[in-house]
């Protein structure tokens, strides 16, 4: 990119004003290689918690730590230019209460650069975003199936189906009341995400939600095919690099053991020492 044509990165502030116009495009990301990859594409890049299952082979994301992600959040912020930062409050980091939240978020950001900070919770999470919205924090909120309760959701099944559907329209309108400048919406019925796109005033990041939505969001690692322990119903795989990464390893072992690999362009000349001295 040329030096004047140096896009800046959006604010919380650009991604509401996004409601209803081009739909917002957002991946996650954990490393400094794969945020460089998606910075020019991406309207906002998700520091995820999701890194606990998809970098460190935790079964759920209920065992990430506030040290997993500042580290992750720090390598990130390294290879965004044009991109706006959001990063997860892991589980346990904002629950207890509007102070606890406000102190994790506020280290969150002073500690990684991120522009904003994403949390799971609907109507009961609404006070705590109120307040740290009122104290300088930017909140996106993630509401539908909220992968932290997975022990008290009993399995990463849709949500809003049938009467729930009221719930999490309420839920959506809570967060918006409380400040949020966008909602993630992931699991939902299509028609569900489509009816409360239409009815709140901030964007709708679908996950596994509709087209519909002022956004969208997928884990990088899902869509590249490099994370494939399980696939969501919701994850289209534009790429197989997990499967590409291994046949190449397969061939790297087939040049050792055939002494294929160093070749010749990969060695360095030198004289020969004399043995006898
Ligand atoms: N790699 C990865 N991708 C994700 O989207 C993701 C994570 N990890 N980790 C954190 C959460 C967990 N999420 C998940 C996890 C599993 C399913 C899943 O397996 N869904 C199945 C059905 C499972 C069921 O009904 O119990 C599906 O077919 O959608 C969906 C979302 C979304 N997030
Ligand atoms: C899937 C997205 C929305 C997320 O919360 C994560 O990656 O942790
Ligand atoms: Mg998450």
């Amino acid at each position: 990119m040329s030096a004047t044509a140096k896009k800046r990165a959006p604010m919380p502030d650009d991604i509401r004003a996004r409601k209803g116009g081009a739909p917002l495009v957002s991946l996650t990301a954990y490393t400094t290689p794969m945020a460089q990859m998606m910075d020019a594409h991406c309207d906002f890049v998700l520091v995820g918690d999701s890194v606990g299952m998809v970098l460190h082979g935790l079964p759920s994301t209920l065992g990430v730590t506030m040290e997993m992600m500042i580290l992750h959040g720090q390598a990130v912020a390294r290879g965004l230019q044009s991109a706006m930062m959001v990063i997860d409050m892991p589980f346990g980091s904002y629950e207890e209460s509007p102070q606890q939240a406000f102190r994790n978020a506020a280290r969150l950001m002073a500690e990684t650069g991120a522009g904003a900070v994403k949390l799971e919770g609907g109507v009961e999470m609404a006070s705590t975003i109120a307040f740290l919205v009122k104290r300088g924090v930017p909140v996106m909120a993630h509401i539908g199936l909220t992968p932290q309760s997975i022990n008290t959701l009993g399995g990463y099944k849709v949500q809003g189906r049938g009467d729930a559907g009221e719930a999490l329209m309420a839920d959506a309108m809570a967060v918006a009341k409380a400040g949020a400048f966008a909602v993630v919406l992931e699991k939902v019925p299509a028609t569900l995400a489509d009816a409360v796109t239409a009815e709140v005033s901030i964007p709708t990041i679908g996950i596994g939600a509709s087209a519909g939505c002022d956004g969208q969001i997928l884990v990088v690692d899902d869509m590249l095919g490099l994370f494939t322990a399980f696939k969501a119903k919701f994850v289209k795989r534009y790429a197989t690099l997990g499967a590409d990464g291994e046949a190449a390893i397969a061939a790297y072992a087939e040049d050792v053991h055939a002494r294929r690999f160093p070749g010749p362009e990969h060695v360095f000349g030198d004289a020969v020492p004399d043995a006898k001295a």
